[in-house]
């Protein structure tokens, strides 16, 4: 699966209509990540980027465009369907964590396993894994209030691995954060990748982060502008940055 391609987006285009005025924020934007490697989207704020991984990850349509997911067409699925990918194969990290307040980090993890439909006790068992993978063995029955930033991004990281993604979206996911812990994390971000083979599509301001990058791609007003692989998979040649 490492080094296989994992997702491919071919002439994405989307706009916001301001009252009258159509602003073009992707403008047919192609796109590949590869399994097992961390592809870090960096650019100025309004370039674009969130919008990008929205479209990526069945999240909001395109205007134009195609998005082939883990082989499958994914904006020509009804929404259902679409919704149905996402929870199968896709696990997601956002600046705010967005932790259920009431729970504890064990039952935010179950909480997610069980709209996938595991089973109370392996949900359990998995829930616990996942928070020990994280360093969080101790945090167990813990809620959001008794956790510093760093443990709860950590808390969410367990959430979305515990599925076991094929596809990680992280927006933003270390800018809440001092360095220690964000360091903590994208070094989580790097394992899922290199341990999971899931594909981990990073979006980020932080500069620092670039160090743990397999591939960089800056975008700048809706276009990517630069791409260039740290660590190129096998599948792509040299001379092919979107292959
Ligand atoms: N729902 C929306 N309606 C109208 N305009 C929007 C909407 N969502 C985003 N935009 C605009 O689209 C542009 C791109 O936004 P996007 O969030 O994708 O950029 P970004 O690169 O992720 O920015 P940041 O780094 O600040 O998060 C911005 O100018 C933003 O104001």
């Amino acid at each position: 699966m490492t080094g296989k391609l994992a997702i491919e987006a071919k002439g994405l285009t989307k706009s916001y209509k301001i009252g009258k005025i159509k602003q073009p924020v992707l403008k047919e934007v192609n796109f590949t990540a590869y399994h097992g490697q961390v592809t870090m989207v960096m650019g100025p704020s309004g370039s674009g980027k969130s919008t990008l991984i929205a479209a990526l990850s069945g999240l909001m349509k395109p205007d134009e465009g195609e998005v082939i997911a883990l082989g499958e067409s994914l904006w020509k699925k009804k929404k259902a369907k679409i919704d149905q990918f996402r929870l199968d194969h896709c696990g997601f990290i956002f600046q705010g964590f967005n932790l259920f307040p009431a729970l504890n980090a064990t039952q935010q993890v179950e909480q997610v396993l069980k709209y996938c439909k595991v089973k109370k006790g392996e949900a359990k068992k998995r829930a616990v894994q996942a928070l020990t993978e994280v360093g969080l063995d101790k945090r167990l029955k813990q809620t959001p209030s008794a956790l510093s930033g760093g443990e709860k991004q950590r808390v969410a990281i367990a959430r979305a691995l515990s599925k076991n993604p094929q596809l990680l979206f992280a927006d933003e996911p270390t800018s809440a954060l001092d360095s220690v812990s964000g360091q903590v994390v994208i070094k989580l971000l790097h394992r899922a990748a290199k341990e999971h083979g899931a594909a981990v599509i990073v979006v980020t301001h932080d500069p620092r982060l670039e160090a743990y990058a397999d591939r960089v791609i800056h975008m700048e007003d809706g276009q990517i502008l630069s791409d260039t692989f740290v660590n190129r998979p096998e599948d792509v040649p040299p001379s092919a940055p979107h292959a």
